[in-house]
Order: structure tokens, then C-alpha cells, then sequence
């Protein structure tokens, strides 16, 4: 794959392009790839059309998510997922280049991951205070907002209170990514709960264009977000992961992999279950056929 454009980024599955030109400047290339992680490691086997599927899975949702984004005086990045370079068509976005807000912004419906550790600890999450005895997989009472900041390339983000994206952006903007972002979980979480999956978690990441907030990144994707199979959810224990169980259950069972080394090369039904849960998802959310 060749994309002629200067590479800006690459992160573990996904790279960015310098898309301007002078005729449009202030444009990026987007570009999924195949790749998949799992335990904090790029596996060296990549599962055919994840890219392809999370590109249009992003698309659909900005789509969905265009009413929320312009109650808010928001709107979103993408200028067109088709006028693409052919080495990467179908799942490579063109997208605006904005003035990135150095937040995650983390927004949980569910108990999960480092959110059960910080309740374990505080009965809370950040300042929201929780009803006790909830569990791993636990629906909260109300979606919370728990940013992170964005971490180098290989790091882990870190949990920032709400103060510290008060001092980051100023308290006006702090409030209206925090509303915005619940709002858009919420939104999400209800489409995602009619196609039978659970949205326990999600990332947006957010810029500016100008004055106008914009909401950027991936959107609602199995990598941005936590999709759980709602028929088998039962809070008290980790959830399956929709689409990385049967990785995870492969390498923790069967490979014999320390975590540690490189980890090995997935076989080919692990490839092609997996691929079959992004198809399923997309499927399901959509209501279109994944070609
Ligand atoms: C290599 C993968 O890293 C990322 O995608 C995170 N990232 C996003 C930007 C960004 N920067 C300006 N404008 C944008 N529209 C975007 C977007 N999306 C930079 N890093």
C-alpha cells in the first residue's frame, strides 16, 4: 500500500496523511488498517477488511450523530470517505485538519477496566459519586464523563479530573465537552442497544475549526469504544468483548503467549471468526450489508 502523501502520524492500527493542497488546504488522509491489538500489543497478523469495516462504521456514525453535533453549534471532520487515494479506498477518511483539544474524552455507561478499579477505591468515578455495591460490567446510573490526556504514541493515558480540562480549555468549553460528549454516548448507546449490542464505553476526540467545535477521530468503533454482545451480558465479571474475544480467548488459552514477547501469529479460524464479528457489527448496527 503507497499513499503518495507525507506521512504526519502513525499510531498502532491507523496512520495520518497531509492531504492539503493549495486549492484545499488544511485537509488530512485518515487512513485503518488491517492491523488489530490486543494486551497493548499490534499482533502481527491482520484480520482482512477491519480497516474497511471501522472506516464505514465511523462514516455511518457521523451521519447518525450529525442531529446531536448541530444542537450543539458542533459539526464533525469528515469531508468525504470516497475521494480517496485507490490503495486505500473504503477505509481511508479525508478529513478537516483542526486544532486538536488535548482531552480524551472518555464517556462510560458501564462498569469496566479502570473505571471499576477507581470505584473499588473511591466508591466514584472521578467526582461522581456511585451507589455501591456495583460490579464489573455494572450499568451506571447515568453515563459519566472521564477524560484522559492524550498520551505519546505507546503510552497509556492518563485519568485527568474535570479541573484539569477546565485548565486545558478554559471552563466554557470544559462544560460543553463534557455535555457534548455525554450527549453523543447517549445517542450511541441507544442505536448500538437496538441492533443488541451494549456501548459500555467510548473515546471521542474533538477539535477546532476556528471558534466551532468539531468532533474528530474515529467515532464509535470497536477500537475507540467497548462493544459488548447484549445477550450475554451479566455484570459481575469481565463482559466479552464483541469483537476481540476470540483473539483475547486464543492468545490467554491457547497460545501459550507470556504477554511479554512478541506475540505470535493468530490462526486462520481465530482471522476469520474475527473478521466475521466486525462484518456482524457493522452489519447490525447499520442495517446494511457490509460488501
Ligand atoms: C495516527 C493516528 O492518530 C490519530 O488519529 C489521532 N490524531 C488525530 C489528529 C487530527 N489532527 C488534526 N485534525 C484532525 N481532524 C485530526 C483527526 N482525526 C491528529 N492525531
Amino acid at each position: 500500500m503507497s499513499v503518495e502523501l507525507p506521512l504526519l502520524a502513525r499510531g498502532k492500527v491507523r496512520e495520518i496523511y497531509d492531504a492539503s493542497t493549495p486549492a484545499a488546504p488544511d485537509r488530512l488522509l485518515l487512513v485503518a488498517s488491517d492491523r488489530i491489538s490486543a494486551y497493548d500489543h499490534v499482533l502481527p497478523t491482520p484480520i482482512p477488511d477491519k480497516g474497511r469495516v471501522l472506516t464505514q462504521l465511523s462514516v455511518w456514525w457521523f451521519e447518525q450523530l450529525t442531529p446531536v453535533l448541530e444542537s450543539f453549534g458542533a459539526s464533525h471532520h469528515l469531508i468525504s470517505a470516497t475521494d480517496v487515494p485507490d490503495d486505500v479506498a473504503g477505509r481511508a477518511m479525508l478529513v478537516r485538519r483542526l486544532e486538536m483539544l488535548p482531552v480524551e474524552c472518555v464517556a462510560r455507561g458501564y462498569l469496566s477496566g479502570s473505571g471499576t478499579k477507581e470505584y473499588a477505591r473511591t466508591g466514584s468515578i472521578r467526582d461522581v459519586a456511585l451507589p455501591a455495591g456495583l460490579v464489573e460490567g455494572s450499568r451506571l446510573p447515568a453515563p459519566v464523563f472521564t477524560p484522559s490526556t492524550k498520551a505519546e504514541v505507546g503510552e497509556h493515558d492518563e485519568a485527568i479530573d474535570f479541573a484539569a480540562v477546565v485548565s486545558a480549555v478554559g471552563a466554557g468549553r470544559a462544560e460543553e465537552l463534557r455535555e457534548l460528549t455525554l450527549a453523543l454516548y447517549s445517542r450511541g448507546a441507544e442505536i448500538a442497544e437496538a441492533a443488541g449490542i451494549v456501548l459500555a464505553d467510548t473515546k471521542f476526540e474533538f477539535g477546532l475549526d476556528g471558534d466551532e467545535l468539531v468532533l474528530a477521530d474515529e467515532v464509535l468503533t470497536p477500537d475507540s469504544s467497548r462493544f459488548w454482545p447484549a445477550s450475554s451480558w451479566s455484570p459481575g465479571a469481565a463482559q466479552p468483548s464483541y469483537d476481540k474475544q476470540y483473539v483475547r480467548d486464543w492468545l490467554t488459552n491457547e497460545s501459550g503467549w507470556d504477554r511479554t514477547s512478541t506475540p505470535p501469529e493468530l490462526p486462520d479460524d481465530v482471522v476469520a471468526a474475527t473478521r466475521e464479528r466486525y462484518v456482524t457489527a457493522y452489519e447490525q448496527l447499520t442495517g446494511r450489508s457490509f460488501a
